[in-house]
């Protein structure tokens, strides 16, 4: 029996597959996109966790903090969201080592995250068998006021089963970041003096949700 010669080490402890594009919006379109985020403030809510993947439903403190918009008050900008991401994402798949799927739908969420807040360790789906539209990829875009007014919150994310094995992404403005909606991350805390609703680090999360497969029929 011979050994392999470069034998490719185990998957779960490997780094992720990220994609990184930058540049993806016009200044026009940026700035009308952070007076949107200025002009909904008091509509932003504490955001909870357990929609998809994580542990308990509801608000959980210790897991996550940071405030979003209803997605109700933000469903204009998903057609112009979806426009923008659906002719990146045959490269992205690909960067990502990901077979093109029947998309279900899009679906897309506006956070802010100020002073102190931050969002622990987590993935974005569920696993296991099921026939609901999951969330396949995780698409982050990133903007922020000029100048910057806080620090920290970069985005890291994990090999599977590994904590010290991670990859950080800052959140640099007008910067849209995907990765397969399994891997864990988390978002490191962030400090912003200033406190000030304009100052935050503003994120539109898009989860891509994949049409289920047809389960085979229960033959017994
Ligand atoms: O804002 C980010 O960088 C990622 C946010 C996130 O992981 C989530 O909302 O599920
Ligand atoms: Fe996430």
């Amino acid at each position: 029996m011979s050994a392999p010669i470069d034998s490719p080490g185990n998957p779960l402890e490997r780094a992720p597959t990220v994609a990184v594009r930058d540049a993806i919006l016009s200044a026009d379109d940026l700035a009308e996109l952070l007076a949107f985020a200025v002009a909904h403030e008091t509509a932003f809510k504490p955001t909870g966790v357990g929609d998809a993947g994580a542990s308990a439903p509801g608000l959980n403190a210790e897991h996550r903090v940071s405030r979003a918009l209803p997605p109700r008050q933000f469903t204009p900008s998903r057609d112009r969201i979806a426009a923008i991401v659906a002719p990146l994402l045959p490269g992205i798949l690909s960067e990502l080592g990901m077979k093109a799927f029947d998309i279900a739908r899009y679906e897309i969420e506006l956070v802010r995250h100020n002073d102190g807040d931050y969002y622990r360790r987590h993935i974005d789906t569920h696993m296991g068998p099921s026939d609901e539209a999951r969330r396949a990829v995780s698409l982050v875009y990133y903007f922020h006021a000029e100048p910057k007014a806080f620090t920290g919150g970069a985005l890291r994310l994990y090999a599977v089963n590994r904590n010290d094995v991670f990859v950080d992404i800052e959140p640099e403005r007008n910067r849209l970041v995907a990765f397969a909606s399994w891997i864990p991350h988390e978002v490191l805390p962030i400090s912003c003096r200033s406190a000030r609703f304009i100052d935050s680090r503003f994120a539109i999360n898009c989860w891509v949700r994949m049409t289920p497969p047809t389960l085979p029929k229960d033959q017994s």
